[in-house]
Parts: C-alpha cells; sequence; structure tokens
C-alpha cells in the first residue's frame, strides 16, 4: 500500500541545507494502523507531507496506494490525493459551515451531485456518531466532535490512507481514548490503512499494529508494536516506552534503596508478552525454588495486538540458584534480565 526506499527530503534555509527526513526505507501493508512515533523536530510532518503529495522527495522511490507520487502531473496528482485524506490536529474546520456542510465539502469539490451527496453525508455522520449534531456549528462543538467532523470529511470519498497528523494531541486523555476507539472501528470495518504520527506512545499502544519510531529524519527502529514493547533496541524507543511504564525510573528508585539497605540477593527484571503475562509464573518459581522472593514493581499494558507486561523482582539466592531460576524462566518463553546483583 505504502512503500518507500531510501527517501530523503532536504530544505535549503538561510543556515544551509536541512534534511528532514534521512534516507527512510518503509512499507506499510493494506488494512494496518501503522504508528509513527519522534519528539519534535524528528521529521514526522515532513514525512506525512510526502505520503499526502504535498511535499515531494528530494530523492528515493515513493509509492502511496498504487501512485508514484513524484512521477505525477499535476492533474493526476489531484485524483490520487482524493484517495490520501489527512485528519489534523487542529482539526481544520470551516468555522462558517455546519457540521453536515463541513463533511459535505471534499464531495462538493469532487464533483458529487447534491442528491448523492446528502445520502453520504448522513451515513458519514451516523458512522462516526454525530448524529443529531449535523445542524451545529463547530464553535459549538466540544475537541472531541470536532474531531470527528474532521474523520468524517476525510472519509468522504472513500480513500484508500487516512493520515492521521497528531490527531489527538489538542484532546484531554478521555476524548483521546474515544477518538482512538473510532479509528480503530473504521479500520476494522471500512478495512482502511491509517498512518498515525504522535509523540504519544500511549497512542502507539492502542491501536497500532506496526510502529516505526523516527529520530533525526531516520527510521531508528520499527516492526510490531508488541515486539518493539518487549524488546526496543534503540535508547529512544526505551524513552518512549517509560512513557508507559515508568518502569526503569522506578527500578532506579527501589535499586538505590536496596544498595543503601545492603540487602543480599539479585534484581532481576521480568518481561512478558502476548498469553505469557497471564501465567502463574511468580507462585511457581517460589515453590519450586523455596526463595525469598518480593515484588518490587510491576505494569502491564494492553496493546491492540496483546499485553505487554514488566516485572522487578527481588530475590535472595545464591548463584547457583539464580541461574537454574533464569534457565526455568526463559524455558517459559519469558525473558529474564539480571539488572543488579
Ligand atoms: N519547509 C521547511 N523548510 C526548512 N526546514 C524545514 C521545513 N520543514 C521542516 N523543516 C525542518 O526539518 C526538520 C524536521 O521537521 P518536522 O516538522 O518534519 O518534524 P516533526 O517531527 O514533525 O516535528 P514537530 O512535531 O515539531 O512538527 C526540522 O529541523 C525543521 O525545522
Amino acid at each position: 500500500m505504502i512503500t518507500l526506499r531510501n527517501v530523503s527530503k532536504r530544505f535549503e534555509t538561510r543556515h544551509g541545507i536541512v534534511t528532514a527526513v534521512d534516507d527512510v526505507t518503509l512499507h506499510i501493508e493494506a488494512g494496518q494502523i501503522f504508528g509513527i512515533i519522534g519528539y519534535s523536530g524528528a521529521g514526522k510532518s515532513t514525512l506525512i507531507r510526502l505520503l499526502n503529495g504535498l511535499e515531494l522527495p528530494s530523492e528515493g522511490y515513493l509509492e502511496v496506494a498504487g501512485h508514484e507520487l513524484p512521477k505525477l502531473t499535476t492533474a493526476q496528482m489531484r485524483t490520487a490525493r482524493r484517495k490520501i485524506s489527512m485528519v489534523f490536529q487542529h482539526f481544520n474546520l470551516l468555522w462558517s459551515r455546519t457540521v453536515e456542510e463541513n463533511i459535505s465539502l471534499p464531495l462538493e469539490v469532487a464533483g458529487v451531485p447534491a442528491s448523492e451527496r446528502q445520502q453520504r453525508v448522513q451515513e458519514l455522520i451516523e458512522l462516526v456518531g454525530l448524529n443529531g449534531r449535523e445542524q451545529a456549528y463547530p464553535s459549538q462543538l466540544s475537541g472531541g466532535q470536532k474531531q470527528r467532523v474532521g474523520i468524517a470529511r476525510a472519509l468522504a470519498n472513500n480513500p484508500d490512507v487516512l493520515l492521521c497528523d497528531e490527531a489527538t494531541s489538542a484532546l484531554d486523555p478521555k476524548t483521546t481514548n474515544s477518538i482512538l476507539e473510532l479509528l480503530s472501528d473504521i479500520n476494522r470495518r471500512l478495512g482502511l490503512t491509517i498512518v498515525l504520527i504522535t509523540h504519544e506512545m500511549n497512542v502507539v499502544r492502542q491501536i497500532c499494529h506496526r510502529v516505526a519510531v523516527m529520530e533525526a529524519g531516520r527510521i531508528v527502529e520499527s516492526g510490531p508494536v508488541l515486539e518493539v514493547f518487549a524488546h526496543p533496541k534503540q535508547e529512544i524507543t526505551r524513552s518512549f516506552i517509560r512513557q508507559l511504564t515508568g518502569a526503569e525510573d522506578t527500578a532506579d528508585q527501589v535499586i538505590a534503596h536496596l544498595r543503601k539497605a545492603n540487602l543480599p540477593g539479585v534484581i532481576i527484571k521480568l518481561t512478558f508478552i502476548g498469553n505469557q503475562s497471564e501465567q502463574p509464573l511468580i507462585a511457581t518459581l517460589i515453590q519450586r525454588y523455596q526463595l525469598p522472593i518480593s515484588i518490587l514493581h510491576g505494569s502491564i499494558n494492553y496493546t491492540s495486538e496483546g499485553a505487554f507486561g514488566l516485572l522487578f523482582l527481588h530475590v535472595q539466592g545464591s548463584p547457583e540458584q539464580i541461574l537454574e531460576m533464569r534457565t526455568f524462566i526463559e524455558s517459559q518463553d519469558v525473558d529474564m534480565e539480571v539488572i543488579s546483583s
């Protein structure tokens, strides 16, 4: 559905050349919800502008929904862009138009006759849950309702791809959840490919199937969400995961405290993914090894692809006993790391 091979985008500025997107290679399958996460300045907005044809790459191969965008004429680009829709952080609604009229706008631009427009607008209003608000103006809507209008408008011409540019960043946590649920529902019901850029790991956790982490214009890590959560390779990925678990900060505090108390034993970190998080592993360890084990910190996060859990334990045992325990834990497909001894 979307393929980028060695795509770069450079801008000439007064201070020299800025490489906003640097040698990015990426493939997004049809029907996926794909998250691109990065801090401010990482190049996410430029990447999304490349995907919707608002910018053209300085080099590289770029294909979206069957179109090699850099090769299109202006007229072809206009047609292609009807199938590549955008949802914006600040909604970008027309304030002088009602909900119905905002949603109808892209249909008018595409030349859909008035009679068909009305039926399509009604379908979209139902799809995004705005029944009864047809005649309201944007100023009379909550942030979540405004974003529902933005999503309905983006879906009007039956796009192949929906690009979401920080679509929930201006919303409170509860409204964020309801908009993410709506996007997830649309993905399931329409099989629509969704690419969303964000700086919030929570957004990735809740709805994405796959994620790419961007830093200084590059994709530094990517893969299925659960895999990246469980085995992050880059420090920047770990820092995003800490937004959710806070785990390592807590572990650092606990380790410092245990060191001060001069207690014997080791601290181990267990990482569970999917069904492993439902096993009674701790009870089994205590029964099997008869060692004092205390739970220092635990967290479990549910992603659209299954659960992901972290557990920090303090275990008092000899190095041989710890090694034996490790062999057992790993035979249960749970990752174990000794983080302090
Ligand atoms: N049109 C432009 N001209 C010059 N430099 C640009 C242009 N667009 C982006 N940049 C630069 O490219 C880099 C990446 O910017 P970009 O906006 O894509 O990052 P971002 O991850 O979306 O950050 P933010 O969330 O803050 O928008 C920045 O250094 C930015 O200043």
